[in-house]
């Protein structure tokens, strides 16, 4: 048996941190996507390969069966984290409960999912590799497509869903039934990176597109304009975990002042998506984008007040308005990426003197498109030379 999966990365629009406080987000997947390679292996091991992170480890299956007489198996709860069971992983991986480390998070929410699949009968001996084209923790939804790839690459190898692809197909995707599957197992690998995840990421992870998300409740948005957007890494460092964190300790100290800032951030989203939606249904107007440009702006100041901006997200803000271009940070921030919008009119000379002013403040940046699908199967032939070779290099 072998599977090879995927799944795309995303950018938060409008709703970063509220969200997880029960507030909209608008949220749009990217054509940078994470592939991971699945193949049932002889070897008595469990063995996951993530070059991305330069982890790798293997496990004899009779070490993986110590830890099975502490799992209950009431796996229909998929909502929380059997708590058991993240204690005892935690120590067999030597995880202290504080520790945020990449590479621990990788193989805990890996181990979480495979366990939690496989626990209450015969653990298989496999080897998973795992390659993204998405820079790690740097807001672009990197760990939800982490968590997606494998939650759709187990759940089809434990035969809980079908592998859709057919002989003469190049990609497949799953039906509803199996995508909301994916999307809770993949939830809860979110929960091992995140501490206390929306799901907005893996729910775009999963269905792909420009999606509203509101108290787990997904809406795919299926009228969008068509948005060109620059996506810009500061390469500051930083974990959606601790951010999130932060912000429900400031939530905490000043109820009455952080609240209506989230209240305004969703009516942001609200406003965002009503305008995009009229870009659909009459002709596109110049109001239409400077409403846009200012709603970033206004988001971008809020993310500032509740404590997730970055001297670097300023100096990428400061550059590209130099240029007449609006930008705000996406996802936890912190640094990390963001997000510029550009004009339909945004001539391609400036858009190359903003990309190398970027670059010259020792950012990444690259225009992109956006709205790709969500979690495929793929036949080899469908997937990259290059990314196909580092799969298969284990
Ligand atoms: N390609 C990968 N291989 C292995 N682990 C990965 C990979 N991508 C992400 N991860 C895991 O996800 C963690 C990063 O998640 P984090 O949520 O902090 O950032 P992000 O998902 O990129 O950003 P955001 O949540 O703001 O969109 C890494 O520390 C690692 O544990
Ligand atoms: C910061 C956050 O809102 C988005 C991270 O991409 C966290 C979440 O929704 O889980
Ligand atoms: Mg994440």
């Amino acid at each position: 048996m072998q599977v090879l999966v995927s799944a795309p990365g995303k950018a938060i629009l409008h709703g970063e941190h509220a969200v997880v406080h029960g507030k909209v987000a608008l949220a749009v997947s990217l054509n940078l996507r994470t592939y991971l390679q699945l193949k049932a292996t002889t070897s008595g091991k469990v063995c996951i390969n993530l070059p991305n992170i330069d982890t790798f480890c293997c496990w004899d299956l009779s070490e993986l069966r110590q830890l099975l007489p502490h799992f209950c198996g009431k796996r229909e709860e998929v909502k929380r984290l059997d708590a058991e069971l993240v204690k005892k992983l935690r120590e067999f991986v030597g995880v202290a409960d504080a520790n945020l480390d990449t590479c621990n998070m990788a193989i805990l929410s890996f181990l979480y999912i495979y366990i939690s699949l496989f626990g209450s009968g015969e653990l298989p001996s496999l080897t998973v590799s795992v390659w993204s084209e998405l820079p790690t923790g740097a807001g672009l939804g990197s760990s939800a497509a982490y968590s997606v790839c494998l939650a759709a690459a187990l759940l089809c190898a434990s035969g809980a869903i079908p592998a859709p692809l057919k002989e003469w197909d190049h990609t497949a995707r799953w039906c509803q039934e199996d995508l909301e599957l994916i999307n809770s197992r993949a939830f809860q690998g979110e929960m091992i990176i995140h501490g206390n995840p929306s799901g907005v990421d893996n729910a775009v992870g999963t269905w792909g597109g420009m999606l509203r998300f509101l108290a787990g409740k997904i809406i795919p948005l299926s009228r969008v304009p068509l948005l060109r957007i620059l996506l810009t890494n500061t390469k500051v460092p930083r974990s959606t975990k601790v951010l999130v964190a932060r912000v429900k300790d400031k939530i905490n100290k000043f109820p009455s002042i952080m609240a209506p800032v989230l209240d305004s951030v969703d009516a942001i989203s609200c406003t965002c998506e009503k305008v995009l939606s009229e870009m659909t249904s009459e002709p596109i107007t110049g109001e239409h984008y400077n409403i846009l440009e200012e709603l970033i702006d206004i988001n971008q100041h809020h993310l500032n007040v509740i404590g997730v901006g970055h001297p670097a997200l300023d100096t990428l803000c400061r550059v590209t308005l130099a240029k007449g271009l609006h930008s705000k940070l996406t996802g936890a921030g912190g640094g990390g990426c963001g997000i510029t919008l550009l004009r339909p009119e945004t001539d391609s000379s400036v858009v190359q003197t903003t990309v190398q002013d970027l670059r010259d403040c020792g950012f990444d940046c690259w225009e992109t498109s956006i709205g790709g699908p969500g979690v495929q199967q793929h036949s080899p032939l469908s997937v990259k030379e290059e990314v196909l070779e580092i799969l298969n290099r284990y």
